[in-house]
């Protein structure tokens, strides 16, 4: 059938608000992102470095044993599987090692390295005879602390000396006792108060300032103030390491209050591309015409592991609700649900548990999954007033040339306006190879 014949059925049913109108949180992202990432995300593109003093030579690693460890170190390092330096720890080691301390500002996307890099250089600087602490980090919410935190015991496995404290709401303390650990890890609010109200941490002795997540932060309300003050009261001298995963504009304003004589190193993202990607649209009538034709496909989508997009929470519901009652087993995430479900959901699809994600493009947007290399457009993705998105559809699918497998994708179509939209998608992306199909035949 042409689509032109479909029923004008909507998917977006009975008024159900779309998933796109809710807020979207970008700390809970990039901590799902932490959470789904198997390995560090290798990236092709040329690190920008800009020095402080142009005339310095630029070192960069291309082994941890060049940057000359702690043995303890090394090993916590080698522990954790990592064989050599990523691309920006390559550049930002050395700097962030080097005597005298420097400055540095640094600028990747999520899983490039920058939480082990900072970690690493944390570890290295902490003087453990002594009883105080010397290493702060800021991060933006408890659960992205919580996620550093794991990171340090990791790293500093053999390195029993070296403690950590964080400084996190539900941690009470009372106020005067001296903390012993060396490194703090914590928000903005609380490491204020232990600071000024309780006096808990003497600011003057801080060797090293990380400020993580910086993007996360000043999205924000009150972070970036607070961020600010606790950054007035460390001494001169004080390295300061701030990292982000996007440079907006505001990001920048705010980094060069917070580091002063910065050097910079950015990292451009990979460009995603469509070209290892087929594409089809199968036409429907509707919702559970789409259904139906979802079950048709279900043994080839999951060879490999699936993403299925959906407009609303509603339908989300639903097709999860009607695909577990044909026996198969899917993966639902969803808004409504908190951090720590939606985290042990991506925790189970990343481990294979489930080889079917169903998901709205709020919750998933901002989420690289790079093992899933089918996805299902169950509803085609649209911008907030309805319109085609043209770069949501991109990112869903796309893939950068380094994960440049061999990828397919599946639009439902199931109305005239979804047709149109799917033709825009279409011009846009200069796609030739969008088959039509019809549900009850099987992709091959
Ligand atoms: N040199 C390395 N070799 C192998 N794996 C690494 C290396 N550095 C980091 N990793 C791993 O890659 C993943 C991403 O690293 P990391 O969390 O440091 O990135 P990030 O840039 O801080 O990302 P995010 O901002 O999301 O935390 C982690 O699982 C980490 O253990």
């Amino acid at each position: 059938m042409e689509a032109g014949d479909a029923n004008l059925h909507q998917t977006d049913d009975n008024g159900d608000k779309s998933d796109e109108e809710e807020k979207e949180d970008r700390a809970t992202q990039s901590l799902l992102n932490k959470l789904i990432r198997s390995n560090v995300v290798n990236n092709t593109n040329q690190v920008e470095v800009l020095q402080r003093d142009p005339n310095s030579p630029l070192y960069s690693v291309k082994t941890f044993e060049e940057l000359r460890l702690k043995p303890q170190l090394l090993k916590g390092v080698y522990e954790m599987g990592f064989n050599r330096p990523s691309k920006i720890q390559e550049n930002a080691l050395p700097m962030m090692l080097a005597e005298p301390p420097q400055n540095l500002i640094a600028q990747s996307q999520s899983g490039t390295g920058k939480t082990a890099a900072f970690v690493l250089a944390m570890l290295s600087h902490v003087d453990p005879s002594l009883k105080w602490p010397q290493c702060l980090c800021i991060s933006p919410t408890y659960e992205l602390a919580l996620q550093t935190g794991k990171v340090i015991e990791q790293m500093g496995k053999f390195y029993p000396e070296v403690k950590l404290a964080y400084a996190v709401r539900g941690h009470k303390m009372e106020r005067g006792v001296k903390i012993k650990e060396q490194i703090i890890i914590g928000t903005p609010g609380t490491v204020l108060d232990w600071c000024i109200k309780l006096k808990l941490i003497d600011p003057k002795k801080i060797k090293v300032f990380v400020l993580d997540e910086a993007d996360v932060m000043i999205a924000t309300q009150g972070h970036q103030d607070q961020s600010i003050r606790i950054q007035r009261m460390l001494p001169k001298g004080c390295q300061m390491l701030l990292f982000s995963a996007t440079f907006e504009d505001s990001v920048w304003k705010f980094a060069e209050r917070v580091v002063p004589d910065p050097n910079i190193i950015k990292l451009k993202r990979e460009e995603e591309t469509l070209d290892t990607i087929k594409q089809y649209y199968v036409l429907c009538n509707s919702k559970e015409d789409k259904f139906n034709a979802l079950c048709n496909i279900y043994g080839a989508i999951t060879i490999a592991q699936a993403m299925i997009f959906c407009h609303t929470r509603k339908t989300a519901n639903w097709l999860a609700g009607q695909l577990s009652k044909e026996g198969h087993q899917v993966a639902l995430l969803s808004g409504e649900m908190v951090v720590e479900q939606r985290a042990a959901v991506i925790e189970r699809f990343r481990d294979g548990k489930e080889k079917v994600l169903i998901t709205t493009n709020v919750c998933a947007r901002g989420i690289d999954v790079e093992q899933v290399s089918v996805v299902i457009n169950f509803d085609l993705p649209l911008d907030k007033d309805g319109n085609p998105d043209n770069e949501t559809y991109l990112h869903r699918i796309g893939r950068t040339g380094r994960f440049g497998k061999r990828g397919l994708a599946v639009n439902m179509v199931d109305s005239q306006r979804s047709m149109e939209i799917l033709k825009t998608y279409e011009r846009h992306f200069n796609l030739y190879k969008i088959i039509k199909r019809r549900t009850n035949d099987t992709v091959s």
